[in-house]
């Protein structure tokens, strides 16, 4: 049993060397294996979250520990909320959160880190607290949109000023003027996270919360579902608009909970995938029956790209490759988009991932990396403002960068296991989301026979 200091895992609370190259495993037979991937990132740091805000303890089971999610606990340790951790007999780790009698007010200095859920999820909560908190993150963080959120929270009351660029990190908050408000409207094109992160705090604003998306696309929407069905479960009272772009929450108190994380399904979707790029089998254990997360999309692209998917009464959720790997037009992949055009470029048609626009304010500009990445491999890509068009050729080894985006790494395991002679620089960025990516991926590659 330990608890969390408030610099977080020394290992895991620092930004990524560089620099480093990983000799992908290659393959000549198809994988067949049965993989734990970890906890859900994205539920975990909104369980955090809640939990710092509930009237009493809460206990969560199969915490994700890796950095997007220690960055967060060591936020709310700032915060002065109590953070008990207990390794399990399965390995797993489960969290008890104490919240603080009251939420420290500062000043604090908060490191987001490179995670999205930390950078917009945090003020809201700082909002809450009336606390004066300095933001900054890892060098890239500073170029991801965060003005959407940080114009609500000043609609809010909270002052903030900006040391480099207006709307972006770094910046202070001072939220010592907190007052309850009429409708908020946020621009979500860029980010579902904007609208996550004030629903996430909706019941503990003076007043409640009632918000709407501005005119325009909103991003990522599977994962605002998320959000409201989080709420819901834990039992907030939110009402969603008939069109999917309102929201409303009445103030009030959150009890204490108990809740075991899914397993991550975006992270499965590169040992699933890499069933079709060998031709062989790959079983996710604990596949959920039901689940708000985007990767629960993946029976169905699969299935669409030719595979058999099979979820068995174990709970595993076998994909087996049928010999057939077809294109796929697919709209609004989200964060599955990366490790999707992966797979296409090993296709045998070509395929299109349109609505990602939002992708180019993710961890790196993911259009552009994926156009340049799947063309060193021999890939012809064609990246327009908000879609990829995928258009296999004849592969060939590369050296692949990663930018620092656990997603970009994954989606170059996924080559390197089809195309020989595959380099990934820097496969240690995984620890954002799943630190036991390199170990993971070469036990499920050692089931295959090795090639060359
Ligand atoms: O709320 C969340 O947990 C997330 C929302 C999405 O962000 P965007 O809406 O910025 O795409 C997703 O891509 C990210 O990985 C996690
Ligand atoms: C976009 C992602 O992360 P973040 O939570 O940092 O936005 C992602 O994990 O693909």
């Amino acid at each position: 049993m330990s608890t969390a200091s408030a610099s977080g895992n020394s290992q895991l609370d620092r930004p990524n060397d560089e620099g480093d190259w990983w000799p992908a495993p290659h393959v000549a037979t198809g994988v067949d294996a049965i993989v734990s991937v970890p906890a859900s990132k994205s539920l975990t740091n909104r369980y955090l979250i809640l939990a710092a805000l509930a009237s009493s303890p809460s206990t969560i089971h199969n915490t994700l520990i890796s950095r997007d999610t220690e960055l967060m606990l060591a936020a709310l340790a700032s915060f002065g909320t109590g953070i008990e951790r207990t390794e399990q007999p399965d390995g797993s780790t489960t969290v008890v959160i104490t919240p603080a009698a009251a939420l420290e007010r500062g000043p604090l200095e908060i490191n987001c880190g490179l995670a999205g859920t930390v950078m917009r999820f945090v003020p809201p909560l700082a909002a809450v607290a009336g606390a004066t908190v300095s933001f900054d993150g890892d060098p890239h963080a500073r170029l991801r949109p965060m003005a959407p959120v940080l114009d609500a929270l000043q609609a809010l009351g909270v002052a903030i000023s900006f040391t480099g660029e207006q709307g972006m990190l770094p910046f202070t908050m001072d939220a010592s003027g907190l007052k309850p408000v009429g409708p908020v409207v946020i621009d979500a094109s860029s980010s579902s996270q904007f609208i996550s992160a004030l629903l996430l705090v909706g019941h503990a604003l003076p007043g409640g919360l009632e918000l709407r998306a501005a005119d325009g696309p909103i991003a990522s929407p599977d994962h605002i579902m998320m959000t409201v069905q989080t709420l819901r479960e834990l039992g907030v009272q939110i009402t969603v608009d008939d069109d999917q772009r309102g929201w409303r929450i009445q103030p009030g108190e959150l009890r204490g909970f108990t809740v075991t994380v899914e397993p991550d399904l975006s992270n499965a979707g590169p040992f699933l995938a890499a069933a079709l790029a060998s031709k062989g089998s790959v079983g996710i254990r604990f596949w959920p029956a039901t689940t708000t997360q985007v990767g629960g999309k993946w029976v169905q692209i699969l299935t669409a790209m030719g595979a058999e998917v099979h979820h068995g009464a174990d709970g595993v959720l076998r994909v087996r490759s049928t010999g057939e790997l077809r294109g796929i037009d697919y709209a609004d992949a989200s964060e599955l988009a990366p490790t999707l055009a992966a797979l296409c470029a090993l296709a045998d048609s070509p395929s299109t991932l349109t609505g990602i626009g939002h992708l180019r304010g993710h961890e790196t500009d993911r259009l552009a990396a994926l156009e340049t990445e799947l063309g060193k491999v021999g890939v012809k890509v064609t990246a327009t403002e908000d879609s990829l068009q995928i258009t296999p050729g004849p592969l060939h080894a590369a050296d692949l960068h990663s930018y620092a985006d656990h997603r970009m790494a994954t989606a170059g395991a996924l080559l390197g296991l089809a195309i020989d002679g595959i380099r990934v620089e820097n496969i240690a960025t995984t620890a954002k989301t799943m630190p036991q990516f390199p170990q993971l991926w070469a036990d499920m590659a050692a089931t295959a026979q090795a090639a060359g």
